[in-house]
């Protein structure tokens, strides 16, 4: 399987490449240069798998010529190994029609995890023997940075450098990272949201001088092999729910767009996808570009959903690239003009593209504390807020017949605070990061430039042999 960047001037790699190079040097995101299919008969035989074997069923076609099956098989092993529940994903059902897909049995609570831990792996394995030292820099609205820090922390021949936005994150998610006392683990707060810290990431990536000194790698979902591990649990979902005799709906909280664009890539390898709502918070871009082509930012407002607070959602360029006739110029073009401007329209082609299988819905916090409050009441389940979006969401799409799979992409115990102001239920921490408030923090805090930035990360990275 080769790739290619989606503004169409950067070389075309091999699985292991996009791994390791995060972003495209051109500055654009790297796809599969043909989108693999699995037939009805394939799919169907997903059913009854475990989540191990779906995932090296559906992730085989994309790293074919990099990894054997075998190969993937240890790697997804020793990565959904640390999951505390044996589904990995468990689907819980809430009424009827409607569903809970887990994905916060990881270690650090979050959905993130579910592709972090295979990232370890796969930086392990293809570092190996290789004397590279990788420089990873990452921005987090919360959840990535824990997620990216738990599955690297220790190793050798890596550093991470974090970026969170300063008083932004909740105090949960801030500790997951901050009292990880790994030596390999740089832990920055900027006094910036959370835009600006991923516009900093991509800054370095795009400094040929800055990236020319280090090996710079990605954890953000700008990385392929995030997203290729996301799309393994939409198939875990379906196939337990009918597919592909029975379309299946997803609702996805969303942010920076990775979660529901894995779920567009279910659809385009044959899963039958009925379709996909993207739920954001008052953090709206999403909303608006899906439901009229305006996709304008505007400043962000902070919710009780922090790692929704997002404008600019990267992945995004990755469903205009597809939608688009895959014009690498072109939408390079339009990139250029969204980064100078912060507003475009998007193409016929792309907004009636998007509307066969998108639908964008906002919801605001009252909206998200009901649904907290109703799945608690009716369903007995204590939901994160994060989640509760796209429940609120998923309910305005109820469709008779067809199963609506909501992804609970948070532990509510990550936000206890928003969730007891909710329910009156103040979720516990899981023993296993139970003394989280006992560890002492370590982390610096930045101004929100490039020069602060860079010359923290240039003091204290590994540059290249
Ligand atoms: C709990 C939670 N839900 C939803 C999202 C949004 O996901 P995405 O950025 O992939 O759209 C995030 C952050 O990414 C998150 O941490
Ligand atoms: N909500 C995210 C923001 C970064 O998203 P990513 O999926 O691109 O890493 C977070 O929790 O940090």
């Amino acid at each position: 399987m080769r790739y290619v960047s989606t503004r169409g001037n950067a070389p075309a790699l091999d699985f292991a490449g996009v791994t390791l190079a995060g972003l495209a040097s051109d500055g654009g995101l790297y796809v599969p240069e043909l989108w693999p299919t699995l037939s009805p008969d394939e799919i169907g035989a997903l059913r009854g798998l475990s989540y191990v074997d779906t995932a090296v069923a559906v992730m085989a076609p994309f790293v074919e010529g990099t990894l054997t099956r075998e190969e993937l098989r240890g790697l997804c092993d020793a990565a959904y190994g640390a999951f505390s529940h044996d589904a990995v994903t468990p689907l819980v059902q809430l009424d009827h029609d409607q569903w809970l897909l887990e994905l916060f049995h990881g270690p650090t609570l979050a959905f993130k995890d579910v592709a972090l831990q295979l990232l370890g792996q796969l930086f392990e394995r293809f570092l190996k023997g290789s004397d590279q030292h990788l420089t990873i820099v990452g921005a987090t609205s919360g959840d990535t940075g824990s997620a990216a820090i738990d599955a690297v922390a220790g190793r050798e021949g890596v550093d991470i450098f974090m970026l969170h936005p300063e008083g932004r994150v909740s105090d949960v998610q801030r500790r997951q990272m901050t009292t990880v006392g790994a030596p390999n683990v740089h832990n920055i707060a900027i006094r910036g949201d959370f835009d600006t810290a991923q516009a900093l990431v991509k800054a370095m990536f795009n400094d040929a001088s800055f990236a020319g000194r280090f090996r710079l790698s990605a954890v953000n979902s700008i990385n392929w092999a995030r997203l290729m591990a996301q799309v393994v649990y939409y198939f875990y979902a379906a196939v337990r729910l009918g597919a592909p005799a029975k379309p299946v709906a997803f609702s996805v909280p969303t942010g920076n767009f990775g979660d529901v664009f894995a779920g567009y890539v279910a659809a385009k390898m044959g899963l039958p996808v009925a379709k996909l709502v993207v739920a954001t918070n008052v953090n709206d871009i999403l909303a608006r570009a899906l439901a009229n082509g305006d996709y304008s930012s505007r400043a962000v407002v902070p919710t009780p959903t922090p790692s929704m607070d997002i404008q600019v959602s990267s992945n995004f360029e990755r469903l205009m690239f597809d939608l688009g006739g895959r014009d690498g110029a072109a939408l390079a073009g339009q990139m250029r003009s969204f980064e100078d401007a912060r507003a475009i329209r998007l193409t016929n082609a792309q907004t009636q593209g998007a509307a066969g299988l998108f639908v964008g819905e906002r919801v605001d916090t009252d909206e998200m504390a009901l649904a907290m409050r109703h799945a608690h009441e009716r369903s007995g389940q204590v939901i994160d807020p994060h989640t509760a979006i796209a429940l609120a969401a998923a309910h305005r799409h109820a469709e008779e017949g067809v199963p609506m799979v909501t992804l609970a992409t948070a532990h509510p115990a990550k936000f206890g605070d928003a969730v007891e102001r909710a329910t009156g239920v103040r979720p516990s921490l899981p023993p296993r990061v139970g003394d989280l408030f006992d560890r002492e923090e370590r982390f610096v805090t930045l101004d929100a430039t490039y020069e602060a930035v860079s010359d923290y990360v240039a003091q204290h990275a590994v540059p290249r042999g």
